[in-house]
């Protein structure tokens, strides 16, 4: 199936960063289960109560340096480094864990803690450790400040170059997301509409599931290490 010169594209999703000690999103002690989505990841929610929103943020950006990429981090980065083929990183991740696990092709369709935005002209700055709302951006000094990432309702990242690769994808394979957040969700019919390979590695079947051709289930740590070996 991988020839030398196969065009890798991966999605990833929070499940492969459990195994770093950061929580999924819909596990039972998940993140929404201590937040209402509404609340902490929509711009209305932003717009209502800005602290809240920011404090979410923090404590999630605070969590950072107390963990470390795993096993299934640094295979990808492996696969990279080795593979003569093009290999595509596409995490729905906030983390920073696919760079520091060595990945240098990585897209955060998402958006990322470690970065803030300015609400006002679109600069970027690195993100303080505690974001405050209304923070000035060094660029337009409008007090503007919020979070770098992607909100529900909001048009995710690069999508136009994300569907390009996608169009280019020989093999597409997702990592730990449960296929419920659009339009990550929908990238497999998009490669498949393109003849890549697809391959589902997870615990459990997906809510796209059954698009992929094959499944490896497990903790990803494990099933992606094999798989690059
Ligand atoms: C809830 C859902 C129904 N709603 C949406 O999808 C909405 C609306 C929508 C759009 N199109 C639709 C079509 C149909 C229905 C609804 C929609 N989408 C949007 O609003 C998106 C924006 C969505 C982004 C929202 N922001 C996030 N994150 C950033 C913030 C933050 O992080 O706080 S979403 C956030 O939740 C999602 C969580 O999903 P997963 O990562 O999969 O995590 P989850 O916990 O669910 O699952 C973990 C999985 O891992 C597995 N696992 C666990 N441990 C392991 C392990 N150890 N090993 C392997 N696997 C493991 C588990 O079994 C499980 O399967 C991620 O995307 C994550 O980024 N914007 C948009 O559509 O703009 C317009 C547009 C339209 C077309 C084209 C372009 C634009």
């Amino acid at each position: 199936m991988i020839h030398s010169r196969s065009k890798i594209v991966i999605l990833t999703g929070a499940g492969i960063s459990a195994e770093s000690g950061i929580e999924t999103f819909r596990a039972e002690d998940g993140l929404w289960a201590q937040h209402r989505v509404e609340d902490v990841a929509t711009p209305e929610g932003f717009a209502r109560d800005p602290k809240l929103v920011v404090d979410f943020y923090n404590s999630r950006r605070a969590q950072l340096p107390d963990v470390e990429p795993n096993a299934a981090h640094r295979a990808l980065a492996r696969l990279e480094a080795e593979h003569d083929g093009e290999v595509i990183v596409i995490t729905q991740n906030v983390d920073d864990l696919h760079e520091r696990g060595g990945s240098q092709t990585v897209f955060h369709m998402h958006g990322a803690l470690k970065t803030a935005l300015c609400a006002a002209c679109g600069h970027r700055w690195p993100a303080p450790i505690v974001m405050a709302p209304g923070d000035p951006c060094p660029s337009c000094h409008a007090p503007a400040a919020r979070p770098d990432v992607v909100w529900f309702g909001e048009m995710p990242y690069d999508m136009d170059l994300l569907f390009r690769h996608l169009s280019e994808a020989d093999i597409f394979i997702a990592i730990g997301t449960s296929g419920n957040v659009y339009p990550a969700a929908g990238f497999v019919a998009e490669a498949r509409r393109a003849g890549a390979h697809t391959i589902e590695f997870n615990l459990e079947r997906s809510s796209v599931g059954n698009h992929f051709e094959e499944h490896r289930t497990g903790p990803a740590s494990r099933t992606v290490t094999d798989w690059v070996e």
